[in-house]
C-alpha cells in the first residue's frame, strides 16, 4: 500500500512545516483520488450499459427482420467491415485493437445467438399456422 509520507502508523497527519508542505499533503490523498476515479468509472459503466442496451434493441429488430425474410442470422462480410472499422477507431483512440476486436466479436456472437432464437421462434409460428 502507498502511504502518505506525512502520516504515522496510526494514520495521524503530523503538522506541516509551512503552507507549501500542506499543499503537497493535500495533493497526496490516495483515498480521495481513488474515490474520484471510481466515480468516473461508475459513470462510464452506466453509459456502456445504456449503449449496449440500445445496440441490442436495434439488433433484436434486425433479428426479426432477418427471420421474417429468411435471411441468415450471420453476415460475415458485414462483420469483416465492422471489425476493420473498429480496429482503426480503437487504434486512433489509443485502445488495443485486438481487445476491441475481441469485444466486438463477443457482442456479435451473442447477437447471432439471439437472431437464431428469433428464427426458431418464427419457424414454430409458421409451422403451426400453415
Ligand atoms: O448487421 C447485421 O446483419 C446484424 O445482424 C447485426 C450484427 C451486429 O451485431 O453488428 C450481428 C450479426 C451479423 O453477423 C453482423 C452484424
Amino acid at each position: 500500500m502507498i502511504r502518505n509520507p506525512r502520516q504515522d502508523n496510526q494514520g495521524v497527519t503530523s503538522a506541516p512545516a509551512d503552507k507549501t508542505a500542506q499543499d503537497a499533503v493535500d495533493q497526496i490523498n490516495p483515498g480521495a483520488e481513488l474515490a474520484g476515479l471510481r466515480q468516473s468509472i461508475d459513470n462510464i459503466d452506466m453509459a456502456l450499459v445504456a449503449m449496449l442496451a440500445e445496440r441490442f434493441r436495434c439488433t433484436q429488430a434486425v433479428g426479426k427482420l432477418k427471420a421474417r425474410y429468411c435471411m441468415p442470422p450471420a453476415d460475415p462480410a458485414r462483420e469483416k467491415q465492422q471489425i476493420a472499422r473498429l480496429r482503426q477507431l480503437a487504434s486512433d483512440a489509443k485502445l488495443d485493437p485486438d481487445f476491441a476486436e475481441k469485444f466486438l466479436n463477443f457482442i456479435i456472437r451473442e447477437v447471432i445467438r439471439h437472431h437464431e432464437a428469433i428464427a426458431r421462434q418464427q419457424d414454430g409460428v409458421t409451422e403451426t399456422s400453415s
